[in-house]
């Protein structure tokens, strides 16, 4: 026994050593890598409706547009107002015009109102090439299936945020999104820098997403993150999911980095401001 301890007593130094170092290494992981996220709402189970309330920022002071700029901020959690049925459609018809473009690094974008389609690291418009290549795309059916999606969200913010039916417009950009994990090749790639969208973007006073895959069936890595100052909270996609909220600095946000597979949703956004109102779109 007496033996066997002076054998070991060589490595004390050594292992205390490597120990200090192992727990140096963890708490520079912990102060300056460790992301604490919390899940505000898991891809399951299903939820009706779920809503969070966050103090309103100043964005919104200096408007006019008393009967429809957020009284109260938050956001709003859906699964049953969109079917899965017209989730499964528009993910198809998100596939078939994604198919005729896509960017060349991981992020690509469709809008069917103005027809701007990710095209290598640039854009071309869709309907120009359906013309020019006399091909027969998008269906009237696809169409109504978008509208009726667009109008059950409008209808669900109008109710949640106590705003009159006829003050809350439809505005752009609003435009189908896939992600995958290909490298950025140009800035509009990078998706998973924080934003705010009413800055980003100018005229949205509401944003809402619908989702058309799920977290961790089709894709991993790819949750949808609120920043807030007292940590970062997750809403982790579902097809058939619809998330919105007020689009000012209350609820700035990123996509985290997909870290396996392909995300698709549909960014639809409303505006108080009749001058910023677009229409439906229909085929051209
Ligand atoms: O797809 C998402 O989850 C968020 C997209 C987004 O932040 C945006 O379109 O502004
Ligand atoms: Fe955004």
């Amino acid at each position: 026994m007496k033996n066997h301890k002076k054998l070991d007593k060589p490595y004390t130094v050594p292992c205390i050593i490597a120990v200090n170092i192992g727990l140096i290494a963890v708490i520079y992981w912990w102060v300056f890598h460790h992301e604490n996220i919390e899940t505000l709402v898991p891809v399951s189970p299903n939820v009706d409706r779920l809503i969070f309330q966050v103090p309103c920022s100043k964005d919104y002071n200096l408007e006019d547009f008393e009967d429809c700029k957020p009284k109260k901020c938050g956001r709003v959690v859906m699964d049953n107002i969109v079917s899965k049925e017209d989730a499964r459609h528009l993910l198809m018809v998100a596939k078939k015009g994604l198919a005729l473009g896509g960017s060349n690094g991981g992020a690509s974008i469709l809008d069917l109102h103005s027809g701007a389609l990710s095209k290598d690291n640039s854009f071309i418009n869709i309907y120009r090439l359906i013309e020019d290549q006399q091909i027969n795309l998008l269906s009237e059916t696809d169409f109504s299936i978008y509208r009726k999606v667009k109008n059950s969200i409008h209808e669900a913010i109008t109710r949640e945020f106590k705003i009159p039916k006829n003050k809350l417009f439809l505005t752009k950009p609003t435009f189908f999104s896939r992600m995958n994990m290909t490298e950025a090749k140009s800035i509009h790639d990078e998706y998973w820098h924080g934003h705010v969208d009413k800055e980003t973007y100018g005229s949205f006073h509401y944003t809402a997403l619908l989702y058309l895959s799920t977290y961790k069936e089709d894709f991993t890595g790819g949750r949808f993150i609120f920043i807030d100052k007292d940590g970062n909270k997750t809403v982790e996609p579902r097809l058939g999911r619809v998330s919105f909220f007020t689009s000012g600095h209350e609820n700035l946000h990123r996509v985290e980095r997909l870290i396996s597979g392909v995300r698709y949703a549909i960014t639809v956004a409303f505006t108080c401001d009749p001058k910023h109102s677009i229409t439906d779109p229909t085929a051209q």
